[in-house]
């Protein structure tokens, strides 16, 4: 049983507008939004001058868990996700084992269910060596949403590069096909080139030229023209570049659309002019681009051919950071703040509050048709986070909560705050507070 609360008073963000209204919350569920007369037992929150958005769906976050726990794990990071509002996450398959079969993939769903705050969902990966196994899975074993995310990656063990087993997969594969989306052998010829100019210290300014824009371009090509060729169910992750939005269409509904695609929230917060203050800090795959490149992703997520806002929270420890260009590793840790810089666009008159919810919410619930979530409507899971959109602070050592201790977004001031997220109807954080007795569940599918 959950605690019963009103939340009264509070401007509600949901499916395109913006309504003053009261909201019950009440055995897990939100019973009732409307005008409501105070009800006994119940905790009374007063959500006056603030913002009531349906919790934040990470479609893509690497939590390092099991394998990588030196970096992160699936406690730590749950917690960092739901100071920022983020009440559900899919994680990524590239932990250690690397998830190729389902007996790993059940395991990491047992340990998130001892150790998560949030909601999760765990993608599966594919590379060659477990292709005719996947291909061939009974998806009634899968647990959650995993039937519906393939992963598809092109480095190491989920190497992906492959033309034969692409055509494989795609012909056969009825689930969604989630790419990261860069050609390896031109990555490659590209960081000869600058291994050979500069040794093993390429000033990182060059990242975004070795993994180029024609490297994802070609990529993203490919995999839209086979998923066409074959009527394969296509998702290109973390977009970078303006040249790719053009590849996606905006004219039919996301429910219809057999290939969508998502940014991840750095890049379109910082651009390669940010390589100078940051070095390998902000060193990810693939690569910060251009300014031209940040305008375009804005653009397209606000016209729709872009469906989705992911953060690719990507933890590694300062020192696997802080290291020469091809040692230093990729990723950086955001999920703590992708909904405060969303509101920083919004602040700056970018985007709505309205398109903020349907990117980050709407949208990854409708995509991986999670059952009774990513929306405010009577019945759904109590999913939720108050914000107050004036309320400044700034990101410091004191307050990253991820496990490895730093962000490439320390000293930024942000105006607005999360202050209070509700997971299943749990007030698990409250101004700072947080209430761990209750663990997220398996974030479970819709049967349409
Ligand atoms: O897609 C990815 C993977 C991630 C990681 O570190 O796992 N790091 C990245 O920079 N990009």
């Amino acid at each position: 049983m959950t605690e019963r609360t009103l939340i009264k008073n509070i401007s509600i963000v949901n499916e395109g507008q913006i309504i003053l209204a009261d909201i019950l919350i009440d055995n897990g569920v939100i019973q009732k939004i409307g005008l409501l007369a105070d009800i006994t037992n119940s905790k009374i929150i007063d959500g006056t001058g603030k913002y009531l958005f349906p919790g934040i769906i990470d479609g893509q976050v690497h939590f390092r868990e099991p394998g990588l726990t030196h970096k992160a794990d699936l406690y730590t990071e749950s917690k960092a996700a739901i100071a920022g509002g983020v009440t559900s996450f899919i994680d990524m398959p590239n932990t250690f084992p690397n998830v190729l079969t389902i007996d790993i993939l059940n395991e990491k769903y047992q340990i998130a269910s001892e150790k998560s705050l949030a909601n999760y969902g765990f993608f599966l990966g594919v590379n060659g060596d477990n292709l005719d196994y996947v291909i061939n899975l009974d998806t009634s074993k899968l647990l959650g949403v995993s039937d519906d995310g393939l992963y598809f990656t092109k480095k190491g063990n989920l190497l992906a590069d492959n033309p034969d087993t692409m055509e494989k997969l795609f012909a056969n594969c009825k689930s969604i096909i989630a790419i990261h989306s860069e050609k390896e052998q031109i990555v490659e010829e590209n960081e000869n080139i600058y291994r050979e100019k500069y040794g093993d210290d390429v000033p990182v300014e060059f990242h975004p030229i070795i993994r180029s824009e024609k490297a994802c371009y070609e990529a993203t090509k490919r995999a839209i023209d086979l998923a066409n060729k074959h009527k394969a169910r296509l998702h290109i992750l973390h977009l970078t570049t303006e040249a790719e939005t053009h590849l996606f269409r905006n004219d039919i509904p996301l429910e219809e659309k057999n290939i969508t695609t998502e940014v991840s929230v750095h890049h379109l917060w910082f651009s390669d002019t940010d390589y100078k203050r940051l070095g390998t800090l902000i060193k990810w795959n693939p690569a910060i681009k251009t300014e031209k490149d940040k305008k375009g992703l804005l653009k397209a997520l606000l016209d729709d051919r872009i469906d989705l806002v992911t953060t690719d929270h990507a933890p590694h420890t300062l020192e696997e950071k802080q290291k020469p260009y091809f040692q230093a590793m990729s990723g950086a840790p955001i999920v703590q703040h992708s909904l405060n810089i969303m509101l920083e666009f919004y602040k700056q008159g970018l985007i709505s509050l309205e398109k903020i919810a349907q990117k980050m919410c709407h949208n990854p619930a409708t995509l991986y048709r999670i059952e009774k979530r990513g929306f405010i409507r009577e019945g759904y899971f109590a999913d939720l986070a108050i914000v107050d959109l004036n309320s400044s602070w700034t990101v410091s050592k004191e307050n990253i909560l991820s496990k490895c201790g730093w962000s490439p977004l320390d000293g930024t001031t942000f105006q607005t705050k999360v202050t209070h997220t509700f997971v299943n109807g749990n007030l698990v954080y409250d101004n700072g507070r947080f209430n761990e007795t209750k663990k997220g569940v398996a974030l479970t599918k819709k049967n349409n």
